[in-house]
């Protein structure tokens, strides 16, 4: 053995040493982190009614912190996972919280759920959107989490209708970039495939690289990503495009990845629940409004916006469901209600249109 290796050798001895000594102290601080959330749940309960343990004002706030002072060599987005995980094990000493998310198992929702709330939560598929709204709206779980908006595909609008139609607010948003992978199982013939499935806006999101590389072959569109994956496992002559999450659950084997044609594709979600969110320092604001059918009626509508400075982040617009030519707008813009440009911007477009919801104020996403 050569001096050098000895050293080596030494060094890495050393160096363990270390780390067995700093993962001690980091296991002491996190139980008393721990006992002093489950303090912290001592003071909610006594305060009575309707405790609410999972506070996402007070959690965006650790989570930009916990970036803020990140001084590397952990990239900023990795020290808030870090973070993320360690509350969602002391919010479920509080009280675990239960999530209902579009399934099922292994779509980017559930994905969604995770990084939001973080493994602790306890999460439960349901088969379709209204679904979701209607569970939380009866209180069998605390929050849902529903997709909104992909970047190259647009809007979802059986969330935005939901709205319509619901006395939920919006307590949360997470983003997600989507990549998507072409996958088979083991009975699979790669050279021999004649149907990919997938969700149509998945197919859409992927349309370029299919055009390329699968011409001929049928486009089958299926309920969900992890229901497209579900059926090649048993079609020798079938793909599948899904996500990471659907081909590790369902034992896939990706073929091609990251076949999206646009590399900064990415979904947003919705966190809906029964609670309006107090400000965290950095929120937004949706609003859904009404609008009567006449001329000028948009401009009047934006206006106010524009002449208190507030920043509007979309504009969407969907068919009223109560007449022919009405029109609903769904609007979002950086600030929380509260706040007092927002609060004024708010009463004039209460003047100008013909219903006014604000759907919630909450943390803009951090992770
Ligand atoms: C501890 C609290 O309760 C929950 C847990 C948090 C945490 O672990 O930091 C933060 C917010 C709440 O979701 C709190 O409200 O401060």
């Amino acid at each position: 053995m050569t001096e050098e290796t000895v050293s080596g050798d030494q060094r890495l001895l050393e160096l363990r040493n270390r780390i067995d000594s700093i993962d001690g102290d980091i296991a002491r601080l996190i139980s008393e982190r721990a006992n002093c959330a489950l303090a912290v749940a001592a003071v909610k309960k006594a305060t009575g009614g309707d405790a609410l343990y999972y506070r996402p004002e007070r959690e965006a706030q650790v989570l930009r912190r916990a970036m803020e002072r990140n001084s590397g060599p952990l990239t900023d987005e990795e020290m808030a996972r870090l973070f993320r995980e360690i509350m969602s094990a002391c919010l479920a000493l509080e009280e675990p919280v239960k999530v209902a998310y579009l399934g099922p198992e292994g779509t980017f929702t559930q994905q969604a759920a995770l990084k939001h709330f973080g493994n602790s939560a306890q999460s439960r598929p349901l088969a379709v959107i209204d679904e979701v709204f209607r569970e939380v709206e009866a209180g069998a779980v605390n929050y849902g989490v529903v997709p909104v908006e992909n970047s190259t595909e647009g809007v979802i609008n059986h969330t935005l209708d939901n709205f319509m139609t619901s006395n939920l607010y919006i307590c949360g948003e997470v983003e997600l970039r989507i990549h998507h992978h072409l996958m088979i199982s083991d009975v699979t013939r790669a050279d021999a495939i004649t149907r990919i499935y997938s969700h149509a806006q998945s197919l859409a999101q992927c349309r370029k690289w299919l055009d390329a590389h699968y011409p001929n072959v049928e486009r089958v569109a299926v309920a969900s990503n992890a229901d497209a994956a579900v059926r090649v496992k048993g079609e020798w002559n079938a793909a599948a495009i899904a996500g990471d999450m659907a081909a590790e659950l369902y034992g896939l084997k990706i073929l091609s990845e990251k076949i999206e044609d646009r590399p900064d594709n990415s979904t947003r979600f919705l966190i809906i629940g029964t609670q309006e969110v107090p400000a965290s320092g950095d929120d937004k604001t949706s609003l859904m409004v009404s609008m009567r059918n006449e001329p000028g009626a948009l401009h009047n509508l934006l206006e106010p916006f524009r002449r208190f400075g507030v920043d509007l982040t979309r504009v969407e617009t969907r068919p009223s469901q109560s007449g022919n030519w009405n029109y609903v707008f769904f609007i979002d813009f950086v600030g929380h209600r509260d706040t007092k440009n927002i609060a004024s911007a708010l009463r004039e477009v209460g003047v100008c249109a013909s219903d006014v919801k604000v759907l919630g104020s909450y943390p803009r996403g951090v992770l």
